[in-house]
């Protein structure tokens, strides 16, 4: 069988605190990353709009320009101060995700940078699911009122480890971009998220179990601290499901960071003890992961 991680690796998921000023919040996404690195960390995950708070009235004050690549400090504070954590601490930085606008057409996204341990950007995911629900009495969001979808399946090789997916928060509740990140050979699923507490309760951890259990990978859901304060509150509750759905580490509420290591052997066992991974009838229906799937906006 493939040896999907090739080596042990820590994984540090930090539920950041954040709040409405944006240099702060990086200074402190900064001094988190620090703690997890320290902690042995080698893959660390901030939340979705970690560096803002979360909300349809906050992207476009908040929103940053990515484009050219790499683009000025003044463009984007966030990507430099991303990569420069990154290099400082050594480490693979899933960073969460930020309002993006895109120059030419005024588009905004949500979107996810990653670096190397070197600081330069491997990755970029705009979210391509949009937040759009309406729970009468409970919550209404409607991200589609001012974000554009991304359009492509996010899978990006950290050379040392083997591949993860990425994607952003609702993007989780489409199994299809799930399986297609495992079936092109992610050893996890990586989603920087933001549920709140109506569905949170109900669905985020059932969730990353699923996408586990379906696909036999770890899953790791990163969310922001719950700040009643706020006008959105996040749920919390990050976690880590191992590729037999287990649950290997979840938050509470307030800002924590939650580590989990991660082993090949597990995602091995696993597909070896059930092995629907090799079982899939693609005589019977078609294979998401094949025909037509976007890498590229
Ligand atoms: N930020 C989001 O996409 C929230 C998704 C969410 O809460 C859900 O229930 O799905």
């Amino acid at each position: 069988m493939a040896n999907l991680l090739k080596k042990p690796v820590k994984l540090g998921l930090i539920q950041l605190a954040s709040g409405a000023d944006k240099s702060k919040n990086l200074t402190h996404a900064r001094s988190k990353v620090l703690e997890a690195s320290k902690a042995g960390a080698r893959i660390i995950v901030l939340p979705e709009c970690f560096n803002s708070p979360y909300g349809c009235d906050y992207f476009p004050s908040y929103a940053e320009t990515l484009l050219p690549s790499p683009p000025s400090a003044e463009q984007s504070p966030s990507f430099h101060a991303l990569s420069s954590i990154a290099k400082e601490t050594g480490t693979y930085l899933i960073g969460g995700s930020i309002p993006e606008i895109e120059p030419e057409t005024k588009k905004y996204y949500n979107t996810n940078l990653t670096f190397n341990p070197q600081g330069e950007l491997i990755a970029t995911h705009r979210k391509v699911h949009l937040f759009d629900i309406d729970i009468p009495g409970k919550i209404k969001f409607k991200e589609s009122d001012i974000l554009s979808p991304g359009n492509k399946v996010t899978v990006v090789d950290l050379p040392e480890y083997g591949k993860v997916a990425i994607a952003i928060c609702y993007d989780i509740r489409f199994p299809e971009l799930a399986m297609i990140g495992a079936r092109h050979g992610a050893f996890a699923l990586i989603y920087p998220g933001a549920f709140n507490t109506t569905t949170g309760p109900l669905h985020w951890r059932l969730q990353g179990q699923a996408r586990a259990m379906d696909n036999q990978v770890y899953v790791a859901l990163c969310s922001p601290a719950r700040d009643t304060t706020a006008t959105y509150h996040a749920y919390g509750h990050s976690l880590v499901v191992d590729p037999m759905a287990k649950v290997l580490v979840e938050a509470g509420e307030s800002e924590e960071i939650v580590y989990a290591d991660l082993e090949g052997g597990e995602i091995d066992s696993a597909r070896k003890g059930i092995p629907i991974y090799d079982q899939r009838r693609w005589d019977v229906y078609p294979d998401v992961s094949k025909e037509g799937v976007r890498f590229e906006e």
